[in-house]
């Protein structure tokens, strides 16, 4: 361990809080309040959230907080949910408590007011029950983990709720070349550990994996902690089915590797958040599990010098480094107050998370430490420690995956997802302490160096159209300016819909839109998300 060749880099053991990353999937009764949260715990924030019997404020819908039209769908009847009946007996729920549990998003920012939730097993129940709404023009609003953070996954009027959540088989497991196979709503914990135990991990990580579903991530094209290592999911899906509006299954389920022959149709569904069709199958590409992970959790005395950590530490970690995290002090202050975690080194203007996964402890450990020095030496780096036992690496990581938790915990949250160049990731979040003083109780910066992705959450008591107005377009044209993405990974949905536009020329936001009415042409998949409005 890096520890007895340096002795100035002290590994210190944290006790993780109790109950820390337990996993749960949604119970089978769909009947309790208790939810699970992104992280995979019943947390008190969440049952208190969804408790209308403990006064916490109700959610404001929709419909009332935003300027959105209701589109001409039609009304479920009662000879509509015979026919879902007939499709899924048991599984149409119409109970008023199931059914707002799934209108409220996980942050509790958006709500909408479906009457029915559909519970499907199969892609052919998927497609009897698509087929019947084309018919009936009725809008539907697929539904995975619901751990989205732009209000895509829950309804923004009365459309019917289709959750994945029934959809969690895996159809196959390939160990030679690591191809997994399996049903949409398969919580991505549940996947990580099975694929584990057959020495092969997922290829993507998110905090919200106690929760989030396998479909849903590649809906939204999530990115996630693993990106750096093993790119987005746009190169490790291999193959996709998907039921289209209408009802037709496209089956793209292919497990290839190297497959030119046509247009690669998958695509068009990973990043599209169901609009155009609902993904019930993935098949996905799994990397060998490394053998040795080691975190290093580092304090910084700038951002200046977090990013020359970061160049020096693809110089000298090249082909092991798999994660390059990065958070500033008020968020991980915010960790501290609202979740009692122990910050393991002094405190820092700038923290950063390096991970390193390969195939050989001693040579990782070595490449790491020298690394370590330097940084060290140089004065980048003030104070950092070490873990590689698998409960101490989990606990390092938990003061990164936590922040979003952490966030919530402090207000009403606006969040921005951000791709940016690397050498201007923080400016916004300084130029925007300034803009907005004491409107927001805390404007913090984080996330995912290595991809250039920027998490910029601006904390306040409540909403505020105020807040909103001095945010916006403000951010969305300085990322604009700067050639940045509007969002980098969270996907567009409800909230960020209109601002497409700032990331896309307006000859792809018109072809967008005429291949969403070539897929739906009725517009009832998902519909208010992705695309802008049109008049
Ligand atoms: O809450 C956020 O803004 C970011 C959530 C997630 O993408 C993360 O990287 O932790
Ligand atoms: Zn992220």
């Amino acid at each position: 361990m890096v520890l007895h060749q340096m002795p100035r880099w002290s590994a210190r053991l944290f006790r993780a809080p109790p109950g820390w990353r337990r996993t749960c999937v949604l119970g089978p009764s769909m009947g309790s309040r208790w939810l699970p949260d992104r992280w995979g715990m019943y947390s008190p924030l969440v049952c208190r959230g969804y408790s209308s019997a403990s006064g916490s404020p109700e959610v404001m819908l929709t419909c009332k907080r935003y300027p959105v039209q209701r589109l001409p769908f039609s009304t479920v009847s009662e000879k509509d949910l015979a026919a879902f009946e007939s499709i899924i007996p048991g599984r149409v729920i119409t109970d008023p408590d199931q059914v707002e549990a799934c209108n409220v998003d996980w942050l509790r920012s958006v709500r909408g007011c479906s009457k029915v939730l559909l519970r499907p097993q199969t892609s052919e129940e998927v497609s009897h029950i698509l087929r019947h709404c084309h018919e009936r023009n009725l809008a539907v609003n697929p539904q995975g983990g619901n751990t989205g953070l732009v209000g895509g996954s829950v309804p923004v009027f009365d459309e019917i709720i289709l959750s994945t959540a029934l959809m969690n088989k895996v159809i196959s497991f390939h160990n030679v070349s690591g191809i997994l196979v399996c049903q949409a709503g398969c919580v991505l914990e549940e996947l990580s550990r099975y694929v584990q135990e057959q020495d092969f991990i997922m290829p993507l990580d998110l905090g919200a994996k106690g929760s989030c579903h396998i479909g849903g991530n590649v809906s939204t094209n999530a990115g996630g902690l693993r990106f750096l290592r093993y790119g987005s999911l746009r190169g490790t899906v291999l193959g996709l089915e998907v039921v289209l509006a209408n009802g037709t299954i496209l089956n793209c389920l292919t497990s290839l590797r190297k497959d030119n022959t046509g247009y690669d149709l998958k695509q068009l569904f990973i990043g599209s958040e169901g609009t155009l069709g609902i993904i019930t199958t993935v098949s996905i590409l799994c990397p060998p599990r490394p053998q040795a992970v080691n975190v290093a959790f580092l304090g910084c005395p700038g951002f200046a010098e977090v990013l020359q950590t970061f160049t020096t530490c693809k110089g000298m970690l090249g082909e092991v480094l798999s994660a390059f995290e990065f958070m500033d002090a008020e968020c991980m202050r915010l960790v501290r107050q609202h979740l009692h975690l122990a910050i393991p080194v002094q405190e820092s203007p700038f923290y950063a998370l390096v991970e390193t996964s390969g195939s050989s402890v001693g040579h990782d450990a070595e490449k790491l430490g020298s690394f370590l020095e330097q940084v060290l030496d140089s004065g980048l780096v003030t104070d950092g420690t070490v873990a590689t036992d698998q409960r101490k690496v989990q606990t390092l990581w938990a003061l990164r995956e936590r922040i979003t938790e952490a966030l919530s915990h402090d207000g009403y949250v606006f969040k921005y997802d951000i791709s940016l160049p690397v050498e201007r990731l923080y400016d916004l979040v300084i130029d925007l302490r300034t803009r907005l003083g004491p409107l927001a109780k805390h404007v913090v910066g984080y996330g995912h160096l290595g991809d250039g992705n920027l998490h910029l959450n601006v904390t306040a008591e409540a909403f505020s159209e105020g807040l909103l107005s001095s945010l916006e377009p403000y951010v969305y044209t300085w990322t604009a300016e700067q050639q940045g993405s509007v969002s980098a990974e969270h996907g567009l949905g409800f909230k960020k819909r209109h601002v497409l536009g700032y990331s896309k020329p307006p000859v792809a936001v018109q072809l967008m839109q005429q291949l969403k009415l070539l897929l739906d042409p009725k517009g009832i998949l998902n519909p208010y998300k992705t695309l802008p409005a049109q008049d």
